[in-house]
């Protein structure tokens, strides 16, 4: 906004101007043209800012002089004339010092104001042609990328501006925008020219490049410091592997998990973006959901077409029923809450998986989302913070609850896991509130009718379940509640409240699996601690599977995935990233916690919100 006084100003310039544009070559459309140059935002801008340099003029300290350098140099010379004291002699070398001498030159550029650089005139016959307007735009060349790409114009073949990057020196300049079209670049004519051919003419200008555009329909876009869109990256992107982007030079590359502004959208396929907190970069290009969410589409979903092998008569131990989940089994060292799983077991894997491909082929033509973007928000955390819920999910075997075991030993004050609750018998040395919650069949269908199990399954007509009051009672400890569950039950946990943090336990390839788990031994059936044995081919290629389908499905819920080949390298990993986690300051959490709708969503699912 003007200042009322800035406003009277330009008022009396604009009527000075329209009284001496009343002679007689006055012509109705010169008069409208300046009109709205004088009206333009910009040329109102440009008084106040030359209001405020000069009102910084009056303010400012004048210089005594602005050849400094030279009359150091007469002075020396005077000087040398005169006697031969040693004062005299220590101020002619202090003259002659190279520092010195380049201190007054400073000054003097400094107080005869030649900081511009200097740019060749406007050629007088640049703006002799017919064209209706034409703009000359000269730009200092820097280090710096001019930011911009250009295409040739299918319908007219004229060389345009297709994209100018934001934060780039193009866009800084302000001068040129997207649709202008370029006729000549420091002089040479661009008709006929291909692309390609002037990226070589940009490149050899030295240090200026001078450009005739005539301009397209510009409209002004909102600052990209005003666009305040953030998304997360839930694929790798390598501009260098993709042979669709239109300028590998102008795209960016991310990893999955990396956070982004998007900083204009206005094209469908190709976003501009910018890391997080990197306000002053400039932006690049990043496939848009659209384009991404196409791709994903084009591909041909893997599990979808995978051949199903036969099941071996001895893996016949869960038949597919209703029953729950299977439970998998418990190894190493026992810690209370360890000793159960309601992820899909390595015995009833098969059986699923028959239901979760007939799920994704309905779903990839239907409702099923491509993992692309998920919209974050930044979150304050602060010191007296509780943790965050840490949810850890992968195939059974893979090693979710190795990962567990090892958190709890590392630190036990840090790391805690919610106690389950049965309604089977206490068995030899199992302890009440330790191991288990022992519990009626009664009161544990009461706890389902009332929302308070997050998960809960049967096994061997037995009710086994994880409440929030279990997960509660290890939060108000100060210790970072650890849980695995099925992905699927994820979106029931109150995200406000809980604020979970989910990490996906990955499989590695095969050849590492077969290197990092042949000789390990695991119970595969709980019940019974003679069934122990090793994990087979077959195991591998179901825990692989089950990831990939997991990945398809869930993958737009996971924070972390965390590739469990070296057992050692994989937990250094995940500690590294929850002690991240409990730190205070920025974390980007999903923009739908903060929305209203997902307390809807929750209430229309009945879970979860008894409780707390
Ligand atoms: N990276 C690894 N290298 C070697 N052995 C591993 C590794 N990770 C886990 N194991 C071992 O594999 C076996 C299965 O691991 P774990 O019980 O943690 O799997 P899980 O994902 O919890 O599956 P479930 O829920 O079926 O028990 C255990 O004996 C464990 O010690």
């Amino acid at each position: 906004m003007l200042s009322q006084r800035e406003h009277q100003g330009v008022c009396k310039l604009l009527s000075l101007v329209m009284s001496e544009t009343e002679s007689p070559t006055y012509r109705e459309e010169d008069y409208r043209f300046l009109h709205s140059m004088l009206m333009e935002k910009k040329v109102h801008l440009l008084f106040k800012i030359h209001e405020r340099l000069k009102c910084f003029e009056r303010q400012s300290c004048i210089p005594v002089m602005k050849q400094a350098a030279f009359t150091a140099l007469e002075l020396v010379e005077e000087l040398k004339k005169q006697n031969s004291r040693d004062e005299v002699k220590e101020l002619c070398a202090l003259f002659s010092k190279p520092h010195f001498k380049n201190l007054l030159q400073v000054h003097d550029t400094v107080a005869q104001k030649d900081f511009e650089p200097s740019l060749a005139p406007v050629p007088d016959d640049a703006l002799d042609e017919e064209e209706d307007s034409v703009k000359i735009v000269s730009l200092v060349k820097t280090k710096e990328p001019l930011g911009a790409t250009i295409k040739k114009d299918k319908s007219t073949g004229a060389i345009v501006v297709a994209r100018i990057m934001r934060g780039g020196a193009a866009d800084k300049s302000g001068l040129i925008h997207e649709g202008d079209e370029l006729k000549e670049v420091n002089g040479v004519p661009l008709e006929y020219k291909k692309p390609k051919e002037i990226l070589p003419l940009l490149a050899r200008s030295q240090s200026e490049i001078k450009f005739k555009i005539v301009p397209g329909s510009f409209t002004e876009d909102l600052p990209s410091d005003k666009i305040k869109l953030f998304v997360q990256a839930l694929f790798d992107y390598s501009p260098l592997e993709d042979p669709t982007v239109p300028c590998k030079d102008a795209a960016m590359a991310f990893k999955r998990g990396d956070v982004l502004q998007i900083v204009n959208m206005d094209d469908d396929t190709w976003w501009q973006a910018r890391s997080a907190g990197n306000d002053d970069s400039r932006a690049g290009l990043i496939p848009s959901k659209q384009l991404q969410e196409r791709r994903f589409m084009l591909q041909r979903p893997k599990p979808l077409f995978k051949p199903q092998r036969p099941r071996p008569a001895d893996e016949g131990g869960v038949s597919s029923s209703e029953e729950g989940p299977d439970y998998a089994a418990i190894t190493g060292i026992h810690i209370p809450g360890l000793r159960r799983s309601f992820r899909l077991s390595r015995k009833s894997s098969r059986t699923k998986n028959v239901s979760w491909f007939w799920r994704w082929s309905t779903e990839v033509h239907g409702v099923l989302c491509p993992h692309t973007y998920r919209e974050v928000v930044p979150s304050l955390r602060e010191a007296k913070d509780k943790h965050r819920l840490v949810i850890l999910i992968g195939p059974s075997g893979v090693g979710v609850n190795e990962l567990k075991r090892r958190l709890v030993i590392s630190d036990p004050d840090r790391y805690g896991i919610s106690v389950p609750y049965t309604t089977r018998e206490k068995k030899g040395q199992e302890r009440e509130g330790v191991d288990y919650h022992f519990v009626s069949v009664h009161k544990f269908e009461e706890d389902i009718l009332n929302h308070r199990l997050i998960e809960y399954g049967s096994y061997r007509g037995h009710y086994y379940g994880t409440s929030l009051d279990s997960v509660h009672r290890v939060m108000v400890t100060g210790k970072m509640c650890l849980m695995d569950v099925h992905p699927s039950k994820i979106k029931f946990i109150d995200a406000s409240k809980f604020k979970p943090h989910v990490v996906f336990v990955k499989p590695p390839n095969i050849e590492e699996l077969r290197l990092t788990r042949r000789r390990v031994k695991f119970l595969c059936d709980k019940g019974d601690p003679n069934q122990v044995r090793t994990f087979t081919e077959e195991n591998f290629q179901d825990m692989i599977d089950l990831a990939e389908t997991m990945e398809i499905q869930y993958g737009h819920l996971f924070d972390k995935i965390i590739i469990n080949g070296d057992v050692t390298t994989a937990f250094k990993e995940l500690k590294e990233d929850l002690e991240k986690l409990a730190e205070p300051g920025i974390q980007w959490v999903p923009a739908e916690w903060s929305r209203p709708t997902l307390k809807k969503t929750q209430r229309s699912c009945g879970h979860l919100t008894g409780l707390f």
